[in-house]
């Protein structure tokens, strides 16, 4: 790892990041939530942090849970704001269509991703500049292996 940030926290289990070069550190559930298929909740994780100015932390899934549970988080990525001091929740949604999913206290439900983040300056003008998307998007260049697009 080359860079790292200190972040002040106040937590019941501090979050870890399992191998050295993870971007994320894992959050542990703060208390025990049954999701019925479909159901979600909002999970404590115990954890309060305060993130330096010009930093952001990002609460996201951990694949593992999502591949073979079905389980995400609703508002994926959520955004913890510097000046933010409760405790990070994790909004939980049981995906699976037929299997509940038991969550323990303890158990890691998510992971916390700290970044950089700009703050823009929004200028208003009358007209933005050209660029080679245009207003080309939402599947506008195909999904085939061929490029579709206008500038193919
Ligand atoms: O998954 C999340 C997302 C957000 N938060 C906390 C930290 C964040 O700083 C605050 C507000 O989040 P956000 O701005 O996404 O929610 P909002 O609905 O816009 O609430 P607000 O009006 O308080 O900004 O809630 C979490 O604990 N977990
Ligand atoms: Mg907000």
């Amino acid at each position: 790892m080359t860079d790292s940030v200190d972040v002040l926290i106040t937590a019941e289990r501090i979050p870890a990041y399992a191998h050295p070069g993870d971007a994320g550190a894992d959050l542990h559930a703060s208390e025990s939530v049954l999701l019925e298929p479909g159901e979600r909740a909002t999970v404590g994780t115990g954890v309060a942090i305060a993130l330096p100015d010009g930093f952001v932390a990002f609460v996201v899934p951990r694949s593992g849970l999502a591949f073979r549970h079905g389980l995400t988080i609703v508002n994926a990525p959520g955004t913890v704001d510097a000046g933010y001091r409760g405790e990070i929740k994790v909004a939980l949604l049981n995906t699976d269509a037929r299997e509940a999913y038991r969550v323990e206290e303890g158990d890691r439900i998510a992971q916390l991703v700290v970044m950089p983040v700009s703050r823009a300056r929004f200028v208003e003008v009358e007209k933005l500049p050209g660029s080679l998307r245009g207003e080309g998007g939402f599947g506008s260049t195909g999904f085939g292996a061929n490029h579709q697009g206008a500038h193919a």
